[in-house]
């Protein structure tokens, strides 16, 4: 029986990792903060918990070596791109530097062992930040415009050196990718979940930032099936993990009003300037043709899906 270990089990994409490694009879181990409040997030009862702090090296190096895993899928660190500008040096250490404490010990213990250790990582389109093209693909130059973008750079180019040293360390270059499971601090899920509760008569307004960013949103559990491809892939390599479509914020909002049966909606959103980046990516559009092409992944689910999918699982929220 092949193992993984999972940072980031509590997240959205940790969540459908871990289902989806278990259905393939993959025995699941997890790095958590506390086993409390990995109990309390339910992580699955057929998870093996591994307590552990991303500053604290010694912690993941133990979690590694007791987990002994086939596999390590490296998701966890600050995932708000806006939170990252409130704690920039704290994205940094949990977002960038634990990458490399995670790499070395998946490479010791692979030394110590002499078994291979196979190394994912949750790479992010905002290392292409203020993109030089569009759509970017795996060789677009890297330029972050966000604390987060800067740490998923470093990180990035940190697996490219343990692959060079004979690790197979690969990454998905996920682009944004939704849920019901996405928490409201994104903005998909805001949206959603804001709109339901316009359509439920809870409240009157919805107030964001940016309208005019364009984003390229997938299906969360389409991105987590790349990355076991990836991991089970002949070759360690670069994935972009994208939809190659890509829409406004404002278009978001516009087709979960839609979801919802609100037609005039336009008085009903305000921009608020609290939600405002002090720089935003602009445009961020995938070329997903290499992983389509090696791996034959192919995203399930379209723009207009996800936003119906998410609009109704807030419905039904509000309505249970
Ligand atoms: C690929 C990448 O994808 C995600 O990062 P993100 O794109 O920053 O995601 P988001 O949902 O926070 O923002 C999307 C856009 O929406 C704009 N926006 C407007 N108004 C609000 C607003 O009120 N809240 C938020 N959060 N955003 C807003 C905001 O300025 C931005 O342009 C993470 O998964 C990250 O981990 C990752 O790797």
């Amino acid at each position: 029986m092949s193992s993984a270990l999972i940072t980031g089990i509590t997240g959205q994409d940790g969540s459908y990792l871990a289902e989806q490694l278990h259905s393939r009879g993959i025995d699941v181990h997890a790095l958590v903060r506390a086993e409390s409040s990995a109990q309390e997030q339910s992580v699955a009862e057929w998870v093996t918990l591994h307590e552990g702090d991303l500053l604290s090296p010694e912690s993941l190096r133990r979690a590694v070596v007791d987990s002994a895993p086939d596999y390590v899928f490296n998701l966890a660190g600050i995932s708000s791109v806006a939170q990252s500008w409130k704690e920039p040096e704290l994205t940094s250490r949990v977002t960038g530097l634990a990458v490399g404490s995670m790499l070395e010990a998946a490479w010791t213990l692979q030394e110590s062992s002499g078994k291979p250790v196979r190394f994912v990582q949750a790479s992010s389109s905002e290392i292409f930040g203020a993109a030089v093209e569009v759509p970017q693909n795996e060789s677009t130059p890297i330029h972050p415009v966000s604390p987060y973008g800067a740490a998923k750079a470093y990180a990035h180019h940190l697996v490219g050196v343990y692959r060079s040293r004979g690790l197979f360390a690969a990454t998905g270059i996920l682009y944004n990718h939704e849920s019901p499971r996405r928490p409201e601090a994104f903005v998909t899920r805001k949206i959603t979940a804001g709109v339901a509760q316009i359509a439920a008569g809870t409240s009157s307004e919805l107030l964001l930032g940016n309208l005019d960013a364009q984003r390229d949103w997938g299906w969360a559990p389409d991105y987590v099936d790349a990355l076991v491809r990836i991991v089970e892939a002949d070759v360690a390599d670069d994935f972009v993990i994208a939809t190659g479509e890509s829409h406004t914020v404002r278009e978001f909002v516009g087709a979960a009003f839609t979801a919802a049966g609100i037609t005039d909606w336009q008085h009903l959103v305000a921009v608020d300037e609290r939600f405002n980046r002090p720089v935003d990516a602009p445009l961020m559009r995938g070329d997903s043709t290499k992983i389509r092409e090696t791996l034959g992944w192919k995203p399930t689910k379209r723009f207009d899906e996800i936003v119906s999918a998410m609009v109704n699982h807030d419905l039904e929220l509000l309505s249970s």
